[in-house]
């Protein structure tokens, strides 16, 4: 029995988050490709287990949903794949005493390029659109807990992300996140 090939675990900078680059296998009928395996997150020595899945659909180019997070107790870890279209992915450390504190990893993901990225508990995540009806999956290594969901502006000064495109689109929600010099988050 053919065995699949590793998945490979790619380090962003210091920081524990991770980009996964899969393995499709190609035959004649297209490809088959191995998106969730507990042993090769264990053998990494990441402690992450599916709990939620989500899909989001983003129709117009340029659009940003984020940033946001889901604070503790159910801070939440997850891997996250552009199934239609490409996305400027941004993930920023907002875990007070973490090494890796306030910076800023940038992927650009695409059905084409066969990764996933592992965004660890304690990140804040967002993505520019940079096609339209571009599709992201997640699996949530939480529940979602409305209460507990946090972000901050996409544009917040104390971060400082640069995005690719003139923002097309943002919802109201995200639009109207405090500035961080107004609030102590790490
Ligand atoms: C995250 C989530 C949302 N919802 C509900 C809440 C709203 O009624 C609706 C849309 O939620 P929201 O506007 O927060 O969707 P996005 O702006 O795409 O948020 C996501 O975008 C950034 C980039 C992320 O990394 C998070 O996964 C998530 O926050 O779905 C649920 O029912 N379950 C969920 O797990």
């Amino acid at each position: 029995m053919a065995r699949f090939r590793a998945v490979k675990f790619i380090a962003l900078g210091e920081s524990d988050a991770r980009l996964i680059e899969l393995t499709p296998r190609v035959d004649e009928r297209g490809s088959f490709t191995r998106i969730w395996c507990a042993d090769s997150f264990a053998a990494q020595g990441i402690d992450f287990r599916p709990i939620q899945g989500n899909s989001s659909l983003t129709r117009v180019r340029g659009t940003i949903r984020g940033m946001h997070f889901q604070r503790d107790p159910k801070a939440d870890a997850k891997i996250v794949r552009c199934t239609a279209g490409r996305i400027y992915d941004v993930i920023v450390d907002v875990r007070s005493k973490s090494p890796t504190r306030g910076q800023i990893f940038v992927s650009e993901l695409a059905p084409s390029s066969a990764t996933m990225l592992y965004i660890p508990a304690g990140f804040a995540h967002g993505f520019q659109t940079l096609e339209d009806n571009s599709t992201v999956e997640y699996l949530m290594g939480t529940e979602y807990v409305e209460a507990l969901s946090d972000g901050f502006r996409h544009d917040d000064p104390m971060v400082g992300i640069k995005w690719p495109e003139p923002v097309t689109m943002l919802s109201a929600r995200d639009a109207a996140w405090p500035f961080l010099s107004e609030r102590k988050l790490w």
